[in-house]
């Protein structure tokens, strides 16, 4: 049997074209080597699974001019996880090895990751080091806690920090291997897959796995994504706001009773909804439609429900359900909690569409 790899790492990118979202960066760092302009101390830092230790190697090997499949390079790149290697020590081992000019290439490159869990004293034992290093020597140090460092090492690097990648990013790159694994994803599958892992590349691979794992067919659906992340459909925001706009509060308290009982908890529940009237609320405007990261079938569907809402009932019923989410967990009754706020979602419409009528109709309404 072929053995399983998983797609991090089979699909770890050798150059900084297959790298995603941080052009930011590696344009930097690639004219930086041109114009032969490279600090010899790098911070990499940012979330994780964005690419920082996967940047720190391809750059390693590009200071060296090696290519993928160079035995030179293992020779001149020393990799130190900061995790597992964080005494004084550890540190001193290192530093014992910058001494020695390298045996190939010009340059010997340290890449220190979790520096941020190096001990006070390792960082001390360090500074000298970062502060003069040989001419050979180039430190990368990459951490997710840049607030962790010291000050003092901090002023001694040049910093840069990773972004956390777009959810149009991950689902695009998602696509590409799922093609290349002969695979079929439907695009609001990777588009979950991808909002799931929250800008981490990383996890967006690994859910991804996880997802063909148990798709039988080698087939990704919507459908199988919801279930097995347990997410909950996004059908049910749509159908709940359907039932706003016409004020049927029976049917929106039976969906919630539904969703409560397919497992899914309230919480989640108030939370997607205002995520959902959020949306809605930026798809009224030409100008900020795309500040909603979903697949662009979707998309239609959210701008023709936000045609049938107007800005006040999207504002109101939004602050409703967003003082619900900040006190749901102080709430001793949490599923009246939700109840209630929904009683209140469900005469937004009424109220503001009265709010709207002129003061000679509105008197009529009155009396
Ligand atoms: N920007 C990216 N472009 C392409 N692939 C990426 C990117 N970021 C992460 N990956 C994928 O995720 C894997 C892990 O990334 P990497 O180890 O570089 O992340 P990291 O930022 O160093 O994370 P950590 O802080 O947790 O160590 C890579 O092997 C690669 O498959």
């Amino acid at each position: 049997m072929e053995k399983f790899v998983v797609s991090a790492r089979k699909y770890r990118p050798t150059g900084f074209d297959e790298v995603v979202g941080q052009e930011h960066i590696t344009t930097t760092l690639k004219n930086a080597i041109d114009n032969n302009q490279l600090a010899q101390a790098l911070l990499f830092c940012g979330p994780r699974g964005v690419g920082k230790t996967t940047c720190a190697r391809i750059l390693a090997k590009m200071i060296n001019k090696f290519d993928e499949n160079s035995d030179g390079s293992s020779l001149n790149i020393f990799e130190l996880d900061a995790a597992s290697n964080n005494s004084v020590d550890d540190i001193r081992n290192l530093i014992d090895q910058v001494r020695y000019p390298p045996q190939y290439g010009k340059y010997k490159v340290y890449i220190i990751d979790e520096v941020h869990m190096l001990s006070n004293a390792a960082f001390n034992a360090f500074l000298k080091t970062l502060e003069e290093p040989p001419s050979y020597a180039i430190f990368i140090l990459a951490t997710t806690e840049k607030h962790k460092v010291i000050p003092t090492i901090l002023s001694r690097c040049q910093i840069f920090d990773f972004n956390r990648i777009q959810v149009a990013d991950i689902a695009r790159h998602l696509k590409g291997i799922a093609d290349r694994e002969s695979i079929s994803a439907e695009e609001e599958a990777l588009h979950l897959i991808a909002q799931k892992a929250d800008g981490a590349l990383r996890d967006a691979l690994s859910i991804f796995d996880l997802i063909v794992t148990f798709s039988s067919d080698r087939h990704v659906t919507y459908q199988s994504t919801i279930s097995n992340l347990h997410i909950l459909d996004y059908e049910y925001y749509f159908k709940v706001v359907d039932h706003l706009l016409t004020e049927n509060l029976s049917q929106v308290l039976l969906i919630f009773d539904e969703i409560l009982k397919q497992g899914f908890d309230g919480h989640n529940f108030i939370v997607g909804l205002s995520e959902h009237l959020r949306n809605l609320l930026v798809c009224k405007d030409n100008a900020t439609v795309d500040l909603m990261e979903v697949p662009a079938n979707t998309k239609e569907k959210y701008i023709e429900q936000a045609n049938k809402a107007s800005l006040s009932f999207l504002l109101t019923a939004l602050n409703i359900a967003n003082q619900c989410d900040l006190s749901y967990k102080s709430s001793k009754n949490q599923r009246l909690h939700v109840e209630l706020a929904l009683m209140k979602l469900t005469h937004v419409n009424a109220a503001v569409t009265l709010a709207a009528l002129p003061s000679e109709e509105l008197k009529k309404k009155v009396v």
